[in-house]
């Protein structure tokens, strides 16, 4: 079985941070917006990624590494019609509706994949492509979101009755071919929000006010060309400090915008953690025990839902009780379980986790479900004693470039393995 085996460790060093992979899921179908070469920076090396190169393959979009940058160019692109397989496999293929409408009127997609903590709606997207005029028909494995013949998509006020990231950056894409206004209000103020925004004005979108909760879209015809580097993914940047205290040891995190990060900081200091601040790095000091803390998680600024997996691992060694409340997916404790069987003693209760502090773990055979509780299991496995196998890999895989050798080069006890009995067969069936 693919797994990882981690042992105790302390990691120490310094790291830089790549692309944030749910900036770079909206950018890589906004790219496909305009007829001319994008060129993009810093785009991670992960499995999501690798899904939506297969996609423009099908579609012929054109796309090339050229020192280190994706240059893709959509001029002959054939349609918005997107392999249901391929679109379910990961979350962000919706983006894909938002990118394509104006320019096939239709777009034919597979349901949602991504990670799987409970439901993860998308009805405020179907809203706010309703209200800029196109209408939805959901078959068994996919749903096609179109406009009636003739019909444009039309500018409009839409209120999103929840915060949502996903929705915000979806129908921002629509809004800027849309003819006249769009106001989006009640918008996620998430810095991939602005990453999108950013990039969009300088393929000549005309957009105000992304980082705040309304922004005004004043549609253009069209869109050209344009170079744009992808902002560092503050959630492996955050899970590397927390996985820097919770091991005992100091780490400088580079390449990173430390503004991005400040709710997260917020809540290691109250738990005991002091930091050093640059304009570009954050370093941790290092810490023997933190002390107890409440986390409650929300939307941007406040503390991300993808970090309290690792702020989890943290908590075990605490002074005291800890208290972790979970507003924006109530069932997202599955991590909890898992490093309940190295001996964290966790206990879940109405969209908390209780974790007591003081428990020594002991390595165990361990289940990654999605990609935060995977890092919240390596970081785990870095306290445990003895070693921790951590299988379910392919979940971090889908968010975490090259994480074992991240780990290794900051002094991290992990390595890679995988059964060579099913490697012989793999081989022989092949
Ligand atoms: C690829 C990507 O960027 N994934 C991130 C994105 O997911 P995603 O874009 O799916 O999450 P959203 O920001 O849309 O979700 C925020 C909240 O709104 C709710 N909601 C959302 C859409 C909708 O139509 N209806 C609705 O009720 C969700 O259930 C959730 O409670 O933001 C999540 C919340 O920060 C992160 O955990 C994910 O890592
Ligand atoms: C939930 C996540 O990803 P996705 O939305 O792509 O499933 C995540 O990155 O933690």
């Amino acid at each position: 079985m693919r797994r990882y085996e981690v042992q105790n460790s302390v990691l120490n060093g310094e790291i830089g941070v790549p692309g944030a992979k749910n900036s770079s899921l909206a950018l890589l179908a906004a790219a496909c917006m305009a007829g001319e070469d994008v060129i993009l920076e810093n785009v991670p090396d992960i499995l999501d990624v690798e899904v939506i190169k297969d996609i423009y393959d099908d579609i012929n979009i054109k796309h090339m590494n050229k020192d280190g940058n994706l240059h893709i160019n959509s001029g002959e692109v054939l349609s918005g019609d997107i392999c249901p397989v391929k679109s379910s496999r990961y979350r962000a293929s919706y983006y894909f509706i938002g990118a394509f409408l104006h320019r096939f009127g239709r777009v034919s997609i597979g349901y949602p994949g991504g990670d799987n903590f409970g439901s993860r709606p998308i009805e405020q997207h179907v809203k706010g492509f309703q209200a800029l005029g196109a209408d939805i028909l959901y078959k068994e494995d996919h749903y096609v979101v179109y406009l009636d013949k003739g019909k444009k998509l039309i500018g409009n006020k839409i209120y999103f009755d929840v915060i949502t990231s996903g929705a915000t950056m979806n129908i921002l894409m629509a809004a800027v071919l849309a003819e006249g206004r769009t106001i989006l209000k009640n918008a996620a103020r998430d810095p991939e929000v602005v990453d999108l925004a950013m990039m969009l004005s300088r393929m000549g979108a005309k957009i105000k006010g992304a980082g705040t909760d309304t922004i005004v879209i004043d549609g253009v015809e069209k869109l050209g060309g344009c170079t744009h580097r992808v902002i560092p993914d503050r959630l492996i940047a955050g899970s590397l400090l927390i996985a820097a205290g919770a091991t005992g040891g100091s780490v400088k995190v580079k390449d990173i915008i430390p503004e991005h990060l400040m709710s997260i900081i917020s809540k290691l200091e109250e738990a005991g953690m002091e930091f050093e601040i640059g304009e570009d790095y954050i370093r941790n000091k290092v810490i023997n025990q933190p002390m107890g803390i409440k986390v409650t998680t929300g939307m941007y600024p406040s503390f991300a839902t993808d970090l309290q997996q690792p702020m989890t691992a943290l908590l075990i060694n605490a002074n005291s009780d800890s208290q972790i409340t979970e507003k924006i997916y109530p069932n997202r404790f599955r991590h909890c379980h898992e490093l309940n069987k190295l001996g964290a003693g966790i206990i879940i209760k109405e969209g908390r986790s209780i974790i007591p502090g003081k428990h020594n773990l002991k390595g165990e055979w361990v289940e990654a479900t999605d990609i935060r509780a995977g890092i919240s299991l390596i970081i785990a496995g870095m306290m445990a004693e003895g070693t921790t196998y951590i299988t379910g890999i392919e979940h971090l895989e889908r968010g975490y470039p090259d994480v074992v050798e991240v780990f290794q080069s900051l002094g991290g006890k992990i390595e890679y393995k995988e059964n060579l009995i099913e490697k012989q067969c793999e081989i022989e069936t092949a």
